[in-house]
């Protein structure tokens, strides 16, 4: 594996990440917030009274400021990304006396080169594709002159968008009395961490227990040299310093697709660069082929399958950006390409060395801190290691920021006296393109496979967009709804779907999975019409069912 070399690393951060020889981090100072956590939200009344509130709990806990149980802190975590900021946000409101470590900005990935960002991106590119289309346009009886963006604006649109959501999420913690400490964290112990800056003495604390959520970095496979300016990867691109005519992107999972999207839609043609026998390799077989009908056909994008590239050279000198194709399977040479630039989506590594998890005996695999189903960390010998866990991507268990957030929100339960579990099979995800395709649970052929083992039988429901009115009223009949199910029990096993407003619909199937509801229950919810998640709910009325609601009659509501 080889680092992303990073050209702007603030001295801070080199010396931090010096010792990290899977993946260097390229932290760009500049952008910030994700509308994950529902404290964000409150109002500033809220904040206060909340923060009023963790005063009276502090001084509860301890006269000399530390913790009634004779530590500095009840709970110390490392990274202020999404994961940390829910854990730290949650563990205040069941009065812990909490601090967050953090060696960069806050709002760690999703905030800075993520989500946040890329969402910004991918409202432009949604906008430019309507008033692109003619075709759209004229079937709604618009008329709209030739559309066209301004670089520099769209790129600002980003960068300001993440600069507010990262002054939201420090608000937010200072609001409720979290304590930000600057530094690089470094575990010595299971109750004790040093932080600081370089230059500066470290100080040492101690917590009554400590969660680590130090994320991760883009993923650079060997031979791939990035200049973060002709060949990059999603913390360079996010900037929008550029649109290249010809761009190269290699790997088509959600980063590779959702840029596929900016970037046709901002006027670049793609070629997809994918070592797996199949585009999109990642979703549900059907809705694959569908999104490749969708969302790759009619576009200026082409593809390679089952080739990995070998070695990619910058531009330099007035010569292209070379990429040589090897065969995945065989080794050998397929082919040259010579692009304007190389997006590298290729996944991401876990950002755990440094972090001092020698000393707690603890041994990474692949970079990832072993857990078990409460995020408690496993040591080299597969003892649970006393109160250390590791939440969000710096785990590897699901690398979403939402998912971030639930661990760390589940932690603090369990540190509260709580017993509590996440259950990741009822965690929705979402691509953000256009349309966006979104999923919950089982696949199909994971559904197929865990049917032949456990001995139980699946059937399948489909639901088309072009069923419904209000898709149609927007003339985005495009779309597809797809529920696997066990037919013996109601089970829902796995939602997918691709159409208009995807990522928001899910959220009926993932609370339904999470919530343990049987579609002969949820098939009787009502919907209201003409809405797209009546989609959804002609797809629990299409299962069948073997057996009857558990309960056909409401209880009487005085109205
Ligand atoms: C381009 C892109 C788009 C994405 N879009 C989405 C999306 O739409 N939806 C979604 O759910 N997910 C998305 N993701 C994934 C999401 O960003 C991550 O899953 C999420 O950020 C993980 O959160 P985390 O808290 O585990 O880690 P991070 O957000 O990576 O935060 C870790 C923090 O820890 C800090 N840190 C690391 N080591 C130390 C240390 N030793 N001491 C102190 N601080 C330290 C880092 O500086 C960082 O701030 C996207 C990712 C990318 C790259
Ligand atoms: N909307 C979202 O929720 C969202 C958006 C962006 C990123 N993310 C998260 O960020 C993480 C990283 O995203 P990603 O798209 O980089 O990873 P990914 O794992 O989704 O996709 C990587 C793709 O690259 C291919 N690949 C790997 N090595 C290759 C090589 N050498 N040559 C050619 N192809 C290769 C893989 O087969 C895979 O299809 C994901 O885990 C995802 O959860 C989420």
């Amino acid at each position: 594996m080889q680092a992303a070399i990073s050209t702007s690393i603030p001295p801070s951060f080199t010396a931090f990440r010096s010792d990290n020889s899977a993946a260097r981090c390229h932290f760009a100072a500049g952008l910030r917030f994700c509308g994950l956590h529902r404290h964000v939200l409150l109002s500033l009344g809220e904040a206060i009274e909340t923060r009023q509130l963790r005063k009276r709990i502090s001084a509860s806990l301890s006269e000399s400021g530390a913790s009634k149980n004779g530590f500095d802190y009840d709970l110390v975590i490392i990274g202020a990304g999404v994961g940390g900021h829910g854990a730290a946000l949650h563990a205040v409101e069941k009065g812990l006396k909490t601090a967050i470590i953090e060696g960069d900005v806050v709002g760690g990935t999703c905030v800075n080169r993520g989500c946040v960002p890329s969402k910004a991106l991918l409202a432009v590119s949604g906008r430019m594709r309507d008033l692109q289309s003619e075709h759209h346009l004229k079937a709604l009886g618009l008329h709209v002159p030739a559309a066209g963006y301004d670089r520099q604006g769209v790129a600002d649109h980003a960068n300001n968008l993440a600069s507010k959501i990262r002054s939201n999420l420090t608000n937010s913690m200072k609001a409720m009395g979290v304590d930000i400490l600057t530094g690089v964290g470094t575990i010595l112990d299971t109750q004790k961490v040093k932080y600081g800056k370089v230059g500066f003495p470290d100080t040492v604390i101690t917590a009554k227990g400590i969660i680590i959520a130090t994320g991760s970095v883009p993923f650079v496979p060997n031979g791939i040299e990035v200049d973060g300016k002709t060949v990059f990867t999603s913390d360079h691109a996010l900037k929008l310093e550029w649109v290249p005519d010809w761009i190269a992107i290699v790997g088509s999972g959600y980063i590779g697709l959702e840029f596929s999207d900016v970037y046709t839609a901002l006027g670049s043609e793609v070629t997809f660069i994918e070592a797996l026998d199949q585009i999109m390799p990642g979703f549900d077989p059907e809705i694959g082929k569908l999104a490749q009908r969708v969302l790759i056909n009619p576009r200026k994008i082409d593809f390679h399958t089952g080739v990995f590239a070998k070695k990619i050279t910058p531009a330099k000198d007035g010569k292209p950006v070379s990429i040589e194709l090897i065969d995945a399977k065989t080794k050998e040479p397929k082919d040259t390409l010579e692009v304007d630039a190389a997006l590298i989506a290729t996944g991401r590594a876990p950002f755990t060395k440094g972090l001092g998890l020698e000393n707690i005996n603890v041994v990474t695999e692949r970079g990832f801190v072993p857990v078990d189903e409460r995020m408690r960390v496993i040591d080299a010998d597969g003892k649970l290691v006393p109160h250390v866990y590791c939440i969000g991507d710096a785990n590897g268990k699901m690398m979403l920021a939402h998912t971030a957030s639930a661990q760390g929100i589940s932690v603090v339960e369990q540190v509260s006296g709580r017993d509590h579990v996440v259950n990741h099979m009822s965690i929705p995800a979402a691509c953000f393109t256009h349309p966006e395709i979104s999923m919950v649970g089982y696949t199909e052929p994971q559904a197929k496979e865990k049917a032949d083992k456990e001995g139980f039988k699946i059937s399948v429901a489909k639901t088309s967009f072009k069923a419904n009115t209000k898709a149609l009223a927007e003339n985005e009949g495009e779309g597809l709804a797809k529920l696997i199910y066990r037919p013996d029990t109601g089970e829902i096993l796995g939602v997918h779907i691709l159409g208009l407003h995807a990522a928001d619909l899910i959220h009926e199937a993932s609370n339904a999975i999470a919530l343990g509801t049987r579609i002969q229950d949820i098939k009787f919810a009502v919907h209201a019409h003409p809405t797209l998640s009546e989609v959804l709910d002609e797809l629990f009325k299409a299962a069948k069912v073997e057996i009857h609601a558990s309960k056909t009659v409401a209880e009487p509501v005085a109205v």
